[in-house]
């Protein structure tokens, strides 16, 4: 039997190459296999394993955006879980997403608050950013209120500007990346569903009243979210383009949400502070970075929590 071969003088022995061939193929091909989306079942272990931990009943959740999990702070009587005791469930790994659920009452309604989301550059694919929001639909969730930290595309716009989502541009979306790309789960949504009244009409119409109850018409702003992928912030040629395209802001979150809860018959409701503005000039000084954007969120914090909460004390139900 032939153990090994010659290459030069070199011996190789035979079977401990062939054991080292397999173990790379395999390898290889487990790689290449992409993770499998959890089915509707396993989305409903992790929805009734939430509900054990707390009493709560929410019918509204809030997704924080960067910096701006303190929302979820002056949630009361709260029961919060990590999400690292959530079974398979996402781990947050980003500065300013603290990486809990935050169930409780926030104006005298119950709500669910994710203090910290997911996002493609952590490396998990679209359908897991998204799942959150598979368990708020089966954990009876109807209402979702979105909320990001973005750069201004629009020069007219401020830093600390608040800006009332009115429709979004997904270029990992027009790239052919979705959060419902895969099978889709009909007991969820339709296979094509519409997202051209994404942002509900009437959210909107009641956060510019309250916003102009409470003095914020000098800030607040409405316009088109552009979702990019990052973490790498924009080029100059890059925020041109996106300006030239119909953007107001720009960032690296919100849409894959906004799109499963659209699919599943969630309403949404969705925000973003500007939180710098992008660089659109050669000349210009300075650059973009996570601790400018950390910084106006928590100047601006309180005003939005004073948004959100007067909007959902409006809201019908308990
Ligand atoms: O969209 P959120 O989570 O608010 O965070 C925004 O801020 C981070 C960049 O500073 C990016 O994650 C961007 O998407
Ligand atoms: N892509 C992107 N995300 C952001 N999040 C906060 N500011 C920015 C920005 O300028 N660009």
């Amino acid at each position: 039997m032939l153990l090994y071969f010659r290459t030069g003088v070199r011996r190789v022995w035979l079977l401990p190459t062939l054991f080292q061939a397999i173990k790379g193929r395999s390898r290889k091909f487990y790689c290449s296999m992409a993770e499998a989306a959890p089915s509707y079942e396993d989305i409903q272990k992790i929805s009734d394993f939430l509900l054990t931990k707390t009493k709560h009943r929410p019918k509204i959740a809030v997704i924080c955006g960067s910096g701006l999990g303190g929302l979820a702070d002056i949630v009361e009587d709260q029961n919060a879980i990590d999400y690292k005791e959530i079974p398979n469930f996402p781990r947050s790994t980003v500065p300013g997403h603290k990486g809990r659920m935050v169930f409780g009452l926030l104006a005298g309604k119950t709500v669910v608050c994710m203090q910290g989301r997911f996002h493609p550059y952590e490396g998990y694919p679209l359908w897991k950013v998204a799942l959150p929001v598979r368990v708020f639909k089966l954990m009876g969730i109807e209402t979702l209120f979105v909320t990001n930290a973005a750069g201004a595309l629009n020069s007219s716009f401020n830093v600390g500007d608040i800006m009332l989502m009115k429709d979004h541009i997904s270029m990992p979306g027009l790239a052919g990346d979705n959060a419902l790309k895969g099978h889709n789960e009909d007991r969820f949504g339709p296979r094509f569903p519409a997202v051209s009244d994404a942002y509900n009409s009437e959210l909107r119409q009641l956060a510019r009243d309250i916003g102009k109850e409470l003095g914020f018409e000098s800030f607040m702003q409405e316009g088109v979210y552009v979702q990019v992928g990052g973490p790498s912030y924009e080029t100059i040629a890059e925020c041109k383009l996106l300006r030239m395209l119909g953007g107001d802001a720009v960032g690296m979150s919100t849409v894959p949400e906004v799109i499963a809860a659209r699919h599943c018959g969630i309403r949404v409701f969705g925000m973003s502070l500007v939180t710098n503005m992008v660089v659109m000039d050669y000349d210009a000084k300075g650059t973009v970075n996570h601790e400018e954007v950390l910084e106006t969120g928590k100047r601006r914090a309180q005003d939005m929590q004073k948004l959100v909460s007067k909007m959902i004390a409006q809201l019908p139900g308990q």
